[in-house]
């Protein structure tokens, strides 16, 4: 675990090291490219590896990626700002266009806000004939709570984002109304856990979902959940 979190933070001071004294360009490839070329830029998808995962995440997604290969499964790309589908619905039927220019231009998804392996590292995998979804989580250094462990916090942003695409996808946009969490054990900082959630049943606008956080050899549960998403209803405002 120690090791792990210590090269996260060392690739930090790098990064760091390396930003002194050159322009913001200059040392972002991407926004070099923004700023001097008409090129288009293809968003990063954070779904993916990087150095930071550990052994365990790489593994567990290795034999995912070969789940996906009869289709039954499927892995879900995750952006820090790009427009998907249906965070553009979400935008043009719950929100004021001014807002949105004004003030959604910084905006980003709080779960892909840290660098990589200082925060929340995961990919989400979804099997439609189960309705369910399986997020390999990896709670980076940033993440702390009580000294050497993952804050409740993290677990419950993870939790509510695992869950979410697991009602989202049935359910186009919804929002989590309820979300109840038993902490069994505490998560180790940095450590690989897999959270499995599925779908229990639909009432009208409603979806109950249920969750489970477990040790990769899925010895240890570390937490349960239950959760309610609402699918939003575009007569209604939010504000
Ligand atoms: C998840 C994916 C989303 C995709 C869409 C965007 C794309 C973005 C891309 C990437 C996302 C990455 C993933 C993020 C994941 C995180 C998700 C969150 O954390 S969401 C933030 C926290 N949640 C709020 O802030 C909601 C605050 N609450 C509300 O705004 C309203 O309460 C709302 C919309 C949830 C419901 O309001 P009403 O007016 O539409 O509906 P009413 O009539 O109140 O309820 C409908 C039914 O549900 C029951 N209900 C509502 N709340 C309940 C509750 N807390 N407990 C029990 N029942 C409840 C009611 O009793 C009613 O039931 P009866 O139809 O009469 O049987």
């Amino acid at each position: 675990m120690l090791r792990s979190c210590t090269a996260a933070l060392r690739t930090l001071q790098a990064l760091r090291g390396r930003r002194e004294g050159v322009s913001p360009a200059a040392r972002d490839p991407v926004l070099a490219r923004r700023w001097f070329s008409t090129e288009k830029v293809i968003p990063k998808d954070h779904a993916l590896p990087n150095p930071s995962w550990s052994k365990d995440l790489r593994l567990l997604f290795d034999q995912f990626m070969k789940k996906c290969e009869d289709g039954s499964w499927e892995r879900l790309p995750s952006y820090k700002s790009k427009y998907t589908q249906k965070s553009e619905d979400f935008k043009t039927y719950f929100l004021d266009s001014k807002l949105v220019k004004e003030q959604l231009s910084q905006a980003q998804l709080f779960t892909r806000g840290y660098e990589d392996g200082l925060g929340f590292e995961y990919v989400i995998f979804y099997n439609d004939d189960e309705k369910r979804t399986v997020c390999l989580f990896q709670g980076g250094p940033y993440l702390q709570g009580v000294p050497g462990f993952l804050h409740g916090g993290a677990i419950a942003t993870m939790i509510d984002a695992a869950v979410g695409m697991c009602a989202a996808i049935p359910g186009g946009i919804v929002m989590t109304a309820n979300l109840n969490i038993n902490f069994k054990r505490p998560i180790p900082l940095c450590s690989v856990v897999v959270i499995n959630s599925q779908l229990d049943k639909i009432e009208g606008r409603k979806l109950f979902l249920s969750c489970n956080v477990r040790s990769v050899d899925e010895k240890i549960l570390y937490s349960e959940a239950t959760g309610l998403f609402i699918k939003l209803d575009p007569e209604k405002s939010l504000i």
